[in-house]
């Protein structure tokens, strides 16, 4: 039997005042240690996923470059579809598999656009992106891990319909601050801590300055 959704471990670098960026979207947190480390998790993983804001800001390659290993297949969350072409993701996607997930909202010539790189798109959800769909359709490809790498927008999405397995922050030592600086977790928010989900600390590791914290949910 296929499984509903694949394993997903949510994974950030933050401040100690959990933030993932400053106001301005710098978020170099991570020491060449930490990246070694991440770049490892990613070659473990079957595929990697990010917002469409990530993409915008960090203009990241989501690949593996810090250690040897298999890349996974990036899959980014763009309900509108207005990634750019100028992206390094779309720059790449001829070499590196890429899945862009869309929903209904989608113009016609947004859609044309993507259709027109060597992308898989993959339509689920009326407005916002239905993760719960997206994930069993991920399950129905053989995908069997995700690592969610953010931002603070995808992450609440995760954490609130309770999608997620594990959480690996790296604490780095830096104070942040800004209230309009991005957090490991934005949306809402929960009201209460009773809605938040019970997490068992599975291990540190200390990189120098910068603490590895793993979580699994319990
Ligand atoms: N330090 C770290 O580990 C990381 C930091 N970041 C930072 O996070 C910031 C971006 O975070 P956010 O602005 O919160 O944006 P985000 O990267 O979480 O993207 C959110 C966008 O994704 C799209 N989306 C489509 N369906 C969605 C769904 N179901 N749920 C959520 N989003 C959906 C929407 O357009 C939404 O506005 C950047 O500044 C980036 O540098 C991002 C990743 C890791
Ligand atoms: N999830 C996560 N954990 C960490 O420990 C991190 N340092 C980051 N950084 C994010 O990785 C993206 C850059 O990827 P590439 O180096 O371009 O492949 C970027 O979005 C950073 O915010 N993420």
């Amino acid at each position: 039997m296929v499984k509903s959704r694949p394993h997903v471990t949510l994974s950030a670098a933050t401040s100690i005042d959990g933030k993932i960026a400053t106001v301005t979207g710098d978020s170099k947190l991570s020491s060449k240690q930490d990246s070694v480390r991440l770049h490892k998790l990613r070659s473990q993983v079957d595929a990697i996923l990010v917002g469409k804001n990530t993409v915008l800001v960090d203009d990241p390659m989501l690949t593996v470059r810090h250690t040897k290993g298999k890349n996974p297949i990036r899959i980014i969350l763009d309900s509108k579809g207005t990634i750019s072409k100028n992206s390094k993701i779309i720059q790449t996607c001829n070499k590196i598999p890429t899945i862009v997930a869309v929903s209904h909202q989608i113009s016609k010539s947004n859609l044309d656009k993507l259709k027109k790189f060597p992308i898989e798109i993959i339509m689920v959800g009326s407005n916002s992106i239905n993760i719960k769909l997206l994930l069993k359709k991920l399950s129905d490809k053989k995908i069997k891990s995700v690592l969610v790498e953010g931002g603070g927008t995808v992450n609440w999405e995760f954490i609130k319909y309770d999608l997620f397995d594990e959480l690996i922050i790296t604490l780095s030592p830096f104070l942040i601050g800004g209230k309009n600086a991005v957090s490991l977790i934005d949306g809402n928010g929960f009201k209460k801590i009773s809605n938040s989900p019970n997490l068992r600390l599975k291990s540190i590791k200390r990189l120098k300055n910068h603490l590895v914290l793993n979580y699994a949910k319990v």
